[in-house]
Parts: C-alpha cells; structure tokens; sequence
C-alpha cells in the first residue's frame, strides 16, 4: 500500500514549495501532477501534448486517465518511499473518481494538507514566480481560480466531511506555513 497524502490549495497557495520542503526533511516523496503533466507535454512523441497545454492554458482539467497514470507510474517508480505527497490532485470529481477505481485499492490516504490563502495574494504570488509557466498570466490565472473555486474546493468539501482535513494558513512567510506542516505530519505519524 503507497501511503498518501494530498496536498491541495488555490494556485500560488504554495503546494510545491511546502511540499519540496516535506520531501527534504520528512521522508515524503512529492508528485507535483502538474509537474508530471507539464512533462508529459515536453515529451518527445507525447500523444497528450497539445491536450494537456490547451488545458493547462485554460485553467481546466485534464481527464484523469492521463494524470492518474501517470501518478502511478512514478508511485512505481519510488517503490522505496516512505510517501507520498500528492501535490494537486485530486483537482475535481473527474480526478478523484478516476483515482478511485485505479488507486483505490493501493493507497493509504493519510490526510488532506489544505493549505489556505486569500485569492488576490496567491495571484500575486503566481504574477511574481518568474518560472516561465504558461499559465502565469492574468487570463490563464482567472480561469484556473475559476476552476478552483468551482471544482477543486467541493473536493477538500468533500474530505472535510470525512474528518481527513488538515488546513494550515499559507498567508505568512514560509518558514511559519512550514512550522504548523511539520505539527500536522508529527500528529499524523503518531497515530
Ligand atoms: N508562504 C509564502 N510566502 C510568500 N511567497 C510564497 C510562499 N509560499 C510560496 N511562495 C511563492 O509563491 C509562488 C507560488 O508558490 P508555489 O509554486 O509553491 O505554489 P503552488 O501552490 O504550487 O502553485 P501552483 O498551483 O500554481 O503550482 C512561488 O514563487 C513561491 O516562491
Ligand atoms: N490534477 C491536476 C493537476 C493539474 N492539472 C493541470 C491544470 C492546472 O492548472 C495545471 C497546473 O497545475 P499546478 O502546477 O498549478 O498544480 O496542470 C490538471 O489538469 N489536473
Ligand atoms: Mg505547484
């Protein structure tokens, strides 16, 4: 069984940079699916590449049998790991009850990192990130809080009625986030 736990939050919530700090110190491996699938767009003879980039341009969602796989490929991959951190996924009911037949029976779902933060800063965060996405522009940012609020919260809605959430205020310097994650984690691997 792959112990799991997702990491979900509006975009510029600041996923990748809690979870990039959770790998180095806590033994967790972090699968960005949007790194896998930004990948996957880059990826000589990809039959996916325009689909995922149309998707990723609009904000919207990509069918689950592409990410899901690809999550699963690289869980295989880190048979080793002592975790994994599933960072933005599952993004809509697509997502999860895709991750459901295919992962259902292989996983521990742990726990929901919910990291919190106000629109309007997560958006400036993203304007200011200088990584060169193609989804960092104000077009592609409005559209994929769209999807966010319309698609993504009902999700941590629906972990939440399940007691599985953990939410932690992403609107302070990283250092700060990083503390309360790290309690979340201590707590968790108590049990
Ligand atoms: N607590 C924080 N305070 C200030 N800036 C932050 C904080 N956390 C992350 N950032 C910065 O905000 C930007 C977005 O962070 P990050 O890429 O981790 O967010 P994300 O939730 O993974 O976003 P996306 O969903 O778009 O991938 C980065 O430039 C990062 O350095
Ligand atoms: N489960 C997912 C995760 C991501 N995507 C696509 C659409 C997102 O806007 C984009 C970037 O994700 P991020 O790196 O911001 O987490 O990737 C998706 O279709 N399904
Ligand atoms: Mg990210």
């Amino acid at each position: 069984m792959y112990k799991v736990v997702f990491v979900l939050g509006p975009p510029g919530s600041g996923k990748g940079t809690i979870c990039a700090q959770i790998q180095e110190n806590l033994g967790y491996v972090h699968l960005s699916a949007g790194d896998l699938l930004r990948a996957e767009r880059e990826r000589e003879g990809s039959q996916f590449g325009a689909l995922i980039e149309n998707h990723i341009r609009n904000g919207s969602i990509v069918p689950v049998e592409i990410t899901c796989s690809l999550l699963e490929i690289a869980m295989i991959a880190r048979e080793d790991a002592n975790g994994f951190l599933i960072d933005g996924f599952p993004r809509n009911e697509d997502n999860l009850a895709g991750w459901k037949r295919q992962m259902g029976e292989k996983v521990n779902e742990q726990f929901v990192l919910f990291l919190s933060c106000p629109v309007d800063v997560c958006i400036d965060r993203c304007l200011h990130r200088g990584q060169g996405r193609t989804d960092d522009n104000v077009d592609s940012l409005k559209k994929r809080v769209d999807t966010y609020n319309q698609s993504t919260f009902p999700i941590i809605e629906h972990f939440e009625k399940l007691g599985m959430v953990r939410e932690v205020n992403s609107e302070r310097p990283v250092n700060e986030v990083y503390a309360d994650v790290v309690k979340v984690f201590a707590a968790a691997n108590q049990q």
